[in-house]
């Protein structure tokens, strides 16, 4: 299964989105709601791929909007492993603006998402049962 080290650095998870006006607000900028959907996905894949449990949402952390991103422009999603309790790990996400035609690239959105692993119950259960 490897060392923790390795199954973070496994388990990181990206994804690209292009913003299409279906996606945007009366502003013509990302809908703050869409972003958080799409944080929690990205989030909730990372800590699955890192578990390889059944896992759920239990808090977000601060969640932090530094620019807008507008309607016409690509971004990237990357959730990472931050930290990892017994039954439990928060990760956290960036969402990294691109420009299409130019390589202006820039953090926009950052936060965190913990999860706790279940059992068949619904109950914690370890998140990691075999580290080398
Ligand atoms: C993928 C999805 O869409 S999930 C949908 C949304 N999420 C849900 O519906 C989950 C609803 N919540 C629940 O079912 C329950 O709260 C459970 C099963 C997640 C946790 O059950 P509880 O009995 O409250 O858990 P318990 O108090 O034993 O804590 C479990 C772990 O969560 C951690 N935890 C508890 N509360 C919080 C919190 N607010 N923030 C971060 N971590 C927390 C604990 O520290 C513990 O972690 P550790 O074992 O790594 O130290």
């Amino acid at each position: 299964m490897g060392t923790l080290e390795e199954r973070i650095v496994k388990s990181e998870t990206r994804i690209f989105k292009a913003v299409f006006p279906s996606t945007t607000n009366h502003y013509d900028t990302l809908f703050g709601g869409t972003a958080l959907h799409l944080m929690d996905e990205v989030a909730f894949i990372c800590a699955t791929r890192f578990s390889r449990k059944k896992v759920v949402t239990i808090s977000t952390g601060q969640i932090d909007f530094k620019k807008a991103i507008p309607a016409g422009t690509l971004i990237e999603l990357v959730a990472k492993v931050d930290s990892v309790g017994r039954t439990s790990c928060k990760i956290h996400v960036d969402i990294f603006m691109e420009q299409m035609y130019s390589e202006l690239r820039e953090t926009v959105v950052s936060g965190t998402f913990s999860f706790v692993a279940v059992d068949e119950n619904k109950k914690p259960t370890p998140i990691l049962d075999d580290l080398e």
